[in-house]
């Protein structure tokens, strides 16, 4: 008992250091400090404010503050596959679908002929609880988990995420021929958890902005895959005259580690992304090998770049909500026994072996509760830089983001099983420390900001010409520059382009305003040309003098009550002058306003068309 409470009370002592390291190294978690703190371009973050559009709009407030957490892992088996049915395997996987354990039998003696498990010491059936368990191996069974339930399971819940402002990131884990490709991307007939997640990700956008039209959206796409530990743009075609171009690793301050020049393009309707994608999946380096046909031997990395733009037309200020979408494809980790690879195939599974082995010791590192200590050198023990996939997902991995790991698994592979679980069940410990990534700000300092940042890529690009004429001498620190000067330009478009889009968010809004205003007073002018005939009134009036006179009742004031009628007749009709007059000016005006932000409109355009081969980006 007293082991219990000493291990909660260390737990909730580790909860406390991992937040107070995660506002250490994430300024945005701090609580808007006092009007004498520096704040860098006049950004007021108001990271964990509540969403701007979750899904039903009932997450608890905590919930939605809560973006730390472990790592989620799954697991999936698949079905036997033609060769595994010719051998007459066994399948030694066992799902419970209520406590979602997994078990993995020991195999017989006659099972898997040439394995290392005749060699091992001990085999043995082995149980481990993964957060949820997909029996997709026999399509008779009830509990079969179908393309849809590991979606519905999972990749729902992850774009809700990505909606709330988190980063997020989902990986499909497991030896060669597992079930990986199937499960990301799928085939056509049976989309996987990529092209769900698109269509999903528009059919949402779409019934946002029908229901609310001072929101905007913006999407972008990457697609790149390592291979042989180069990263390669997957959303540039192939060029098979030209040897391949790789792409460079670099790291920011602000935004981690980065695949530099990489194509990010804008998306607007599913059909565009799916076409990327498609794309983009046909040039990723397969090979048929013997325990796959078509076996990846890259790891993919598919990424949505989702921006939400909220204008609030009365308080004039702009809310932006960004997050990532990363969805990641491992090649297979592989026996060079098993696949009786020799040449090139068997130089990629080494290098497919090594990056995951690094893999390997980087979540061993990351779920090792020494790492988290206080005082660990985190980054230092870390062993991220050790290979290039490794680099890329350290964010994904031990920073920022929501992250689920997918564990595939054969049935009747006794060895490669029981090290994917493992694996994935030292990933269950992970702790990443997602924040929601949202700024807001008012026009004027969104202005503001421009200009200083004008100022800034001004000086940078004069540091530039300085070190390019000095490049022989100091080549790298040149590039560096060169480096930053071109994020910050592509960071000022994309505030320009914010700029733009809530522009034309006013605009919108003023024709609306505009066209009610013509309607009205299309209906105020109408009523003056043909005023209520007063005859009716008077009629009424004398009516009523009749039956009033009936019951007694003296009408000494009826004249004057048909005078004033008449001199009110009158007054509606000056009346009805002034309001067209004012009606008119009030319209003028809006044309006047109407005049003055489409010039401002077309000025941005300008002025970013004219930044536009500055950026870093291509295809923007
Ligand atoms: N759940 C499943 N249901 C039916 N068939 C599946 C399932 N999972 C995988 N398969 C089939 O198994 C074979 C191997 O799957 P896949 O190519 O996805 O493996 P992989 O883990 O991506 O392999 P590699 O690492 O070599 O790329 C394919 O023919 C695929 O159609």
């Amino acid at each position: 008992m007293w082991n219990i409470l000493c291990q909660r009370r260390r737990d909730s002592i580790d909860q406390v250091i991992d937040t107070l390291i995660a506002m250490a190294v994430d300024a945005r978690l701090l609580p808007y400090s006092s009007p004498n703190t520096p704040e860098p371009h006049f950004v007021r973050s108001t990271a964990s404010t509540p969403s701007l559009r979750s899904r039903d709009g009932t997450l608890p407030m905590l919930a939605r503050m809560d973006g730390g957490g472990n790592v989620r892992v799954v697991v999936r088996v698949r079905a036997f596959l033609n060769r595994e049915l010719q051998r007459n395997t066994r399948c030694l996987v066992q799902m419970d679908p209520v406590t979602q354990q997994t078990t993995l039998l020991a195999p017989d003696q006659d099972d898997e002929p040439g394995s290392k498990s005749k060699s091992r010491k001990v085999v043995e059936d082995k149980k481990f609880t993964f957060d949820s368990s997909f029996w997709s191996h026999d399509t008779n069974d009830s509990h079969y988990a179908h393309q849809e339930d590991v979606y519905n399971a999972l990749g729902e819940e992850f774009l809700d995420h990505n909606f709330e402002g988190y980063h997020t990131c989902i990986f499909a884990y497991g030896q060669t021929g597992s079930g990986k490709s199937y499960t990301m991307m799928g085939t056509p007939d049976q989309p996987g958890l990529i092209p769900r997640t698109c269509e999903d990700l528009f059919e949402r956008i779409e019934a946002a902005q029908n229901e609310d039209t001072n929101i905007a959206y913006n999407v972008r796409v990457s697609y790149f895959e390592v291979y042989n530990e180069h990263v390669r743009d997957l959303l540039v075609p192939v060029n098979t005259h030209h040897p391949p171009n790789y792409l460079k690793i670099r790291e920011s301050p602000t935004e981690g580690p980065y695949v530099k020049d990489l194509t990010e393009v804008p998306v607007r309707s599913i059909d565009e992304i799916l076409r990327h994608m498609k794309n983009g999946d046909a040039s990723r380096t397969t090979a048929s090998t013997k325990m796959n046909d078509t076996s990846s031997r890259s790891h993919a990395v598919f990424t949505i770049m989702l921006r939400q733009i909220h204008h609030d037309m009365e308080t004039d200020e702009t809310t932006e909500r960004s997050s990532r979408i990363r969805l990641v494809d491992l090649a297979g980790s592989e026996r060079a026994k098993s696949t009786e690879a020799t040449g090139a195939r068997l130089r990629e599974g080494s290098n497919i072996n090594k990056s995951l082995t690094t893999l390997g010791r980087v979540i061993a590192a990351l779920a090792d509760p020494k790492t988290l200590r206080p005082g660990a050198k985190r980054k230092e023990v870390v062993p991220y830089r050790d290979s290039i996939l490794t680099w890329l997902l350290k964010d994904s991995l031990g920073g920022n983001s929501k992250t689920a790991m997918i564990a595939c698994i054969a049935p009747s592979d006794y060895d490669e099983t029981l090290s994917t679980l493992r694996y994935a069940d030292q990933a269950k410990r992970i702790r990443t420390r997602a924040v929601v990534n949202q700024d807001q700000m008012s026009t004027a300092e969104r202005d503001a900001q421009i200009s200083a940042m004008a100022e800034e890529i001004r000086m940078l690009q004069m540091s530039v010409t300085d070190s390019s004429r000095q490049r022989e001498k100091n080549a790298k620190d040149a590039e560096e520059r060169l480096d930053e000067y071109q994020q910050r330009v592509s960071t000022m478009q994309r505030l320009m382009e914010e700029r733009t889009m809530v522009a034309e968010n006013k605009i919108k809004q003023l024709q609306t305003e505009n066209e009610a205003l013509k309607l009205h007073l299309k209906l105020a002018i109408e009523s003056i040309k043909n005023p209520i005939p007063p005859v009716q009134v008077k009629e009424e009036i004398d009516h009523d003098d009749k039956e009033n006179a009936a019951h007694g009742i003296h009408q000494d004031q009826s004249d004057v009550d048909d005078d004033e009628y008449e001199y009110d007749s009158d007054s509606t009709v000056n009346g009805g002058d002034d309001l067209q007059e004012e009606m008119q000016r009030y319209l003028q005006d809006m044309s006047n306003l109407r005049k003055l932000i489409g010039g401002d409109l077309s000025r941005f355009k300008d002025e970013t068309s004219v930044r536009m081969p500055l950026g870093v980006r291509e295809n923007v």
